[in-house]
Formats: C-alpha cells, sequence, structure tokens
C-alpha cells in the first residue's frame, strides 16, 4: 500500500465534516452584531431609496431634448437646488436649475451636466443664464428614485453574508435588529500531561498554547468560544470532562488523537457516545484529525502539534462554523500565486506549506517560511497564506503557479 493511501483525501473529509453541519436556529441579532453574519431569511425593502431621483454631480439639471441642436447652448436658471432641498420649479424648454450633488432633480429635468462643462453667464444678468458647452444622454448623472431599494421588493436574500455596505443597507431601512442564525457555542479542551496553564510556573511542562489560541480562532470565525482548560492524559479524564461539556455546538479537543499510548480522545470519545465520521486526513500538517456528532453536537479531535491544530482548524473547523452561522460560500478561499524557491516531498499527503506573500510585476509571489515544522508555532507566525502541495505531486519548481488559501489566524 503506497503512503496515504488508506487516508481521507482533504476534500472529501471537509465534504464529511460540512455534511454533518447545517444553519442554527435564528436570532434578532442588533444590526452592529450583525457584521459578517449571514441573514436568516428574505428582507424586503420597506422604504425607497433614494425616495428622489437625484444629481450625482454639482452642475445644472437640464432637459437633453434642449440640447440637441446647435452647441454651446445657452439655458435660463430658474433656481439653485441644494442637498436637502426642495424643487420650486418645473423645467420648461431652454430653461434649467443649478444644482448639487445629492439634491432632487426638478420635474422636467432628465439629466445632469456637470459643472465643469458649462460656463457661466455674466455677473448680475437677470434672468440668470449658463452656457452648456456639451450634449448629455437622458439619464446621465440622475442617480434614480430606488437604486438602493424599493418599497416591497427584495432587498437581500437569505444566506447574504452581511458586510459592511449591506449592513448599511438595513440601516437606511430604519431596521436595528436582523435574523441571522444564532452563532455557534464552542467548547475547548486541551489534554495531555504535559500542559499547564501560562499563569502557572512551568517547570518542566509547557504551556497550553493551543486553548488560547483556537479560542481566538473561533472568534474570529464568529463563534462563541469557551476554554474548559487542560485535561490530564488518562482515558478516565477525557471522558469525564467530555461529559461535563453539554450545551455546545462544537467540541473541540487538541492533541491525543494520533497512535501514541496515552492518546486516549478517540476512546474517550467514543464511550461518550460520539459516533465517529473519520479519523486520519492525507495532509500534513494535521493528519491524525478525527470528527465525529453526537446528537447535534459536532466533535473535533484537533492533532496537538500547535500548528496542526491551526491548520486543521482553518481547513476544517472554520467551514464547519460557517455553515452553521448560515453561509453558503464555506469552502476556504483560494487565490493564485507563483512559488519563490523550490519545494519537495514525497507523494501520499497533501501539505500545506507556511508562505509569506508579496506583491511583485502583477502576481503574488510566496515565500516558504524557513520552518515548517507542526511542532512549532514559528512556523505559523507571520505566515500569510497555506501553499497547497498537491497530494499526488513531489516536487513544485522555482515559478511554479501554486493555489494559496489566505490563512484567518494570521494578523
Ligand atoms: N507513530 C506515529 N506517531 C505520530 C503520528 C503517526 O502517524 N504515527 N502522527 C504524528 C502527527 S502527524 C501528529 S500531528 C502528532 C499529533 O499527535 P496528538 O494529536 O496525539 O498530539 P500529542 O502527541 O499529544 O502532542 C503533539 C505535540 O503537541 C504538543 N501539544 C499538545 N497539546 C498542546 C497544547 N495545548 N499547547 C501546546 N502544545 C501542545 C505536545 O506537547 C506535543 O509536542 O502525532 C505524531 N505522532
Ligand atoms: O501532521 Mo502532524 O500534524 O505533522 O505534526
Amino acid at each position: 500500500m503506497s503512503i496515504g493511501s488508506d487516508l481521507l483525501p482533504v476534500e472529501d473529509a471537509r465534504a464529511r465534516a460540512l455534511a454533518l453541519a447545517s444553519p442554527l436556529p435564528a436570532e434578532w441579532a442588533r444590526l452592529e452584531e450583525a457584521l459578517g453574519r449571514a441573514l436568516a431569511a428574505d428582507v424586503r425593502a420597506q422604504r425607497t431609496l433614494p425616495p428622489w431621483d437625484n444629481s450625482a454631480m454639482d452642475g445644472y439639471a437640464v432637459r437633453s431634448a434642449d440640447l440637441t441642436g446647435q452647441l454651446p447652448a445657452r439655458l435660463t436658471i430658474l433656481e439653485t437646488i441644494h442637498a436637502g432641498g426642495t424643487p420650486r420649479h418645473e423645467l420648461r424648454p431652454g430653461t434649467c436649475a443649478r444644482i448639487m450633488t445629492g439634491a432632487p432633480l426638478p420635474a422636467g429635468a432628465d439629466a445632469v451636466v456637470m459643472q465643469e462643462r458649462t460656463k457661466p453667464g455674466a455677473p448680475g444678468e437677470t434672468p440668470p443664464t449658463v452656457e452648456i458647452l456639451e450634449a448629455v444622454a437622458a439619464g446621465a448623472f440622475v442617480r434614480p428614485r430606488g437604486e438602493d431599494a424599493r418599497a416591497g421588493e427584495p432587498l437581500l436574500v437569505q444566506g447574504t453574508p452581511l458586510g459592511i455596505p449591506e449592513v448599511g443597507l438595513l440601516t437606511g431601512q430604519g431596521m436595528s435588529l436582523v435574523p441571522v442564525p444564532r452563532r455557534p457555542r464552542v467548547a475547548i479542551l486541551s489534554t495531555g500531561d504535559e500542559l499547564c496553564r501560562a499563569d502557572e510556573p512551568p517547570e518542566g511542562r509547557i504551556v497550553d498554547t493551543n486553548g488560547p489560541a483556537l479560542a481566538l480562532a473561533v472568534s474570529r470565525a464568529g463563534g462563541l468560544p469557551t476554554v474548559l482548560g487542560i485535561a490530564r492524559d488518562t482515558l478516565e479524564e477525557v471522558s469525564s470532562r467530555l461529559a461535563a461539556a453539554q450545551g455546545f455546538d462544537v467540541v473541540l479537543t487538541s492533541a491525543g488523537v494520533s497512535v501514541g499510548e496515552r492518546d486516549f480522545v478517540k476512546a474517550a470519545l467514543e464511550q461518550q457516545g460520539v459516533e465517529m465520521n473519520f479519523w486520519r486526513v492525507a495532509i500534513k500538517p494535521g493528519k491524525p484529525l478525527a470528527v465525529g456528532r453526537r446528537g447535534a453536537t459536532l466533535y473535533f479531535g484537533l492533532p496537538g502539534n500547535p500548528t496542526s491544530s491551526l491548520v486543521t482548524f482553518e481547513l476544517f473547523v472554520r467551514p464547519v462554523l460557517r455553515r452553521l452561522q448560515g453561509h453558503t460560500d464555506v469552502e476556504p478561499p483560494r487565490v493564485p500565486g507563483r512559488l519563490e524557491g523550490e519545494l519537495r516531498k514525497p507523494p501520499g499527503l497533501a501539505h500545506y506549506i507556511r508562505v509569506a506573500a508579496s506583491w511583485r510585476e502583477g502576481e503574488l509571489w510566496v515565500r516558504p517560511l524557513a520552518t515548517q515544522t507542526s511542532g512549532a508555532l514559528r512556523s505559523a507566525a507571520s505566515a500569510t497564506h497555506l501553499l497547497h502541495f498537491p497530494r499526488s505531486a513531489n516536487s513544485l519548481t522555482h515559478g511554479a503557479h501554486v493555489e494559496l488559501l489566505p490563512v484567518s489566524w494570521s494578523a
């Protein structure tokens, strides 16, 4: 059997993890807390915005038909309309209105000529006039009524991720609450006899960095983390700590999931009635990943190596947290890039190489970080992307076109 042939491909593993997840029940969230979340229902506009046709430029509101003959054309100025003002006159042939950006168009006007394409009449002349130097098409520099929203019509559909413009659109509708799936509650349990808390004297132990790091990653992915602390490497302790972790949508454990003599996480999960969906993925770092479900709760046994836990979070947990929050686009984003230097590996596992990217000559060039060991957090520090070194490939040469995944954990 060739290396890795008994392991699940990354894409299959992600698909299987995602298949365990569906959007959580909706809650009403204040708009400022809805940023980055996905709408749980269609939203219809209640207001038409902008409420009137208005000018996109400082200039003159005109009838485009007045400009089809000889140019320049001299028009009589009926009034000046400011943003916030109300037009008082309807344009008749041969007339126009001075108008400012955002001001409502007067009746009869169908276009705006920007000020720079005009020449003012003599100061003090009555009635005041302006010379229009260019013809304009009907609709030029007019922002039509209802361009942003039309009362009664769909505004945003279910599943739309709420970015800042979307939140702005909803604000413009006078909405203060929106329906979004509630945030997933995520428990994080570190396991390992060698671990201590950051505020304890280490004395031969190592500080649990995975717990706090995963909590930050969960928050960034929109989840609500609860750090459960450290479980010692016994089946009883890991099992009882898992039993106590009730009421969570997702439980993340770190370490104890490989084939070592004290790797009890899988056994403990099974003892707690978790149905394992898969264990071990054809990936480096992160091969021992274990995923299962009990009722509505999803369990991820993440590998203990600090970078392995972050990479598996990025490739498997984050997409699941996004699906739980109603996002439809949950696959990790990818961008094309070019490799600086060379990479080699045996075939069998897909490698996700930590790289730093910089933009050069119209392309994203990536440099593999000097340290690639999964045991060192340094191999993730200052990484901007993960370079996908495909499972079947054994070398990538300088300048190779590569697939890059921006990491959510970078600064
Ligand atoms: N014979 C084999 N050995 C190993 C295999 C294998 O296939 N066959 N896989 C290796 C791979 S790949 C990984 S990844 C690790 C993962 O093993 P575990 O998930 O069981 O993790 P541990 O062995 O308990 O710990 C690994 C490493 O990480 C440190 N660690 C653990 N927890 C934390 C934490 N919360 N904060 C910071 N650092 C942590 C731990 O001290 C170890 O150094 O297994 C390989 N072995
Ligand atoms: O795959 Mo393990 O995650 O390299 O150390």
